[in-house]
C-alpha cells in the first residue's frame, strides 16, 4: 500500500474524477535497446534508472493522483517504488508479458479494484523514458482529460512524441481502455481504437512530454537545451558517467554507425 500523501485541497481533478498514475518498467537491462549501438548495457540501465527517477520525482509530487503503480519485475523498480512511497505490481503475478498485455492487465485490475477506495475513473499511463517531464504540462493534460470528462463519462487523451507516432501518456478510463498497440505509430492506433469504441478523443503536444529518449540523437538533442531544472536526474547521470562528454565530442560524427560509440572511443 502507498504511504504518499496528497493534499485533496490542491488536487486538479474534480470530485468525480479519481485518478491513478501508471508506469509500466520492464527489466531495466532490457531497456532502451535502441541505444544498444551509443551506450554500454551498465549505461542504458544506469540512463534508464536516472530517467525514470525523474518521472517518479514529478508524479509523486504531483497533487492529482490518487494513487502510483510501477507495474515491473525489476527489483530495481520495487526499491524505486519503496523510495518513493507507490506501489508496484509483479509483471509475473498479472500473469501475462509485453507492454499492450501488461498496461492492459494492470488497467483492468485498477478497474476491479474493491479497496474502499472511490472507483478509478482515470488512469494516466506514463512512460520511463521522459526525463523533460513536468509539472506544469501534467497539469495541461490533467486539464484536457478533465474537461473532456465534463461532457462524456470515458474519454482517451494522448500526449504524443514528437514526431507525433507514439503515446508517450495515454489516459483513459481503466474499465473502458482503448484496444492498446503500443508500438509502432501507437498515437494513430490508440486514436483509432477509441474512436471504434464511440470514446472522445484527442491528442496533444506538449514539448516536454514529447521528448521521450530513445536514440543517440534523442540523447544529442537533449544535452544540446539550454540548460533547464528539469531532468536533473538524467542530466547528473550523462555527465557524472562521461557520456555527455562522449556524445558532444562525437556531435560531428554520423548518427548512425555500426562501431558501437562506447568502444570507439
Ligand atoms: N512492465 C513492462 N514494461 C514495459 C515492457 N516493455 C516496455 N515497457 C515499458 O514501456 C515503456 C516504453 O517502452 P519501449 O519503447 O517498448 O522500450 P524502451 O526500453 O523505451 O526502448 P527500446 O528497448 O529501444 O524499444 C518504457 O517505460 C518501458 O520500460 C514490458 O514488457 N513490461
Ligand atoms: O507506442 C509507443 O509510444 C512506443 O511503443 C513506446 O514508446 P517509445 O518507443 O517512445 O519508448
Amino acid at each position: 500500500m502507498s504511504s504518499r500523501n496528497i493534499d485533496n485541497k490542491s488536487k486538479r481533478t474534480e470530485a468525480y474524477n479519481t485518478m491513478w498514475a501508471l508506469l509500466p518498467l520492464k527489466d531495466f537491462v532490457q531497456a532502451k535497446q535502441r541505444l544498444a549501438g551509443t551506450l554500454t548495457v551498465s549505461e542504458r540501465r544506469g540512463l534508464f534508472h536516472a530517467m525514470v527517477e525523474d518521472v517518479l520525482t514529478v508524479l509523486a509530487a504531483h497533487p492529482s493522483f490518487e494513487r502510483i503503480v510501477v507495474v515491473s519485475d525489476d527489483p530495481a523498480a520495487q526499491l524505486l517504488a519503496e523510495h518513493y512511497g507507490i506501489d508496484c505490481w509483479s509483471e509475473r503475478e498479472l500473469g501475462v508479458s509485453g507492454l499492450n498485455a501488461v498496461v492492459s492487465a494492470a488497467l483492468q485490475k485498477m478497474a476491479g479494484l474493491q479497496l474502499g477506495l472511490p472507483q478509478v475513473t482515470s488512469a494516466m499511463v506514463v512512460h520511463g523514458d521522459l526525463p523533460l517531464l513536468g509539472a506544469q504540462e501534467l497539469n495541461t493534460l490533467i486539464d484536457q482529460h478533465t474537461e473532456l470528462m465534463k461532457t462524456h463519462s470515458s474519454a482517451v487523451t494522448i500526449a504524443t512524441d514528437r514526431h507525433g507516432r507514439g503515446s508517450n501518456i495515454l489516459v483513459c478510463d481503466p474499465a473502458r481502455a482503448p484496444t492498446l498497440a503500443y508500438g509502432q505509430d501507437s498515437c494513430e492506433a490508440h486514436y483509432a481504437a477509441a474512436s471504434a469504441m464511440d470514446l472522445p478523443a484527442q491528442i496533444l503536444a506538449l514539448q516536454g512530454i514529447s521528448q521521450d529518449i530513445d536514440t543517440r540523437e534523442d540523447l544529442q538533442h537533449l544535452l544540446s537545451m539550454a540548460p533547464t531544472s528539469a531532468a536533473e536526474r538524467t542530466l547528473t547521470y550523462l555527465f557524472q558517467a562521461g557520456i555527455a562528454q562522449r556524445l558532444q565530442h562525437l556531435q560531428s560524427g554520423p548518427a548512425n554507425t555500426s562501431t558501437p560509440v562506447w568502444s570507439a572511443v
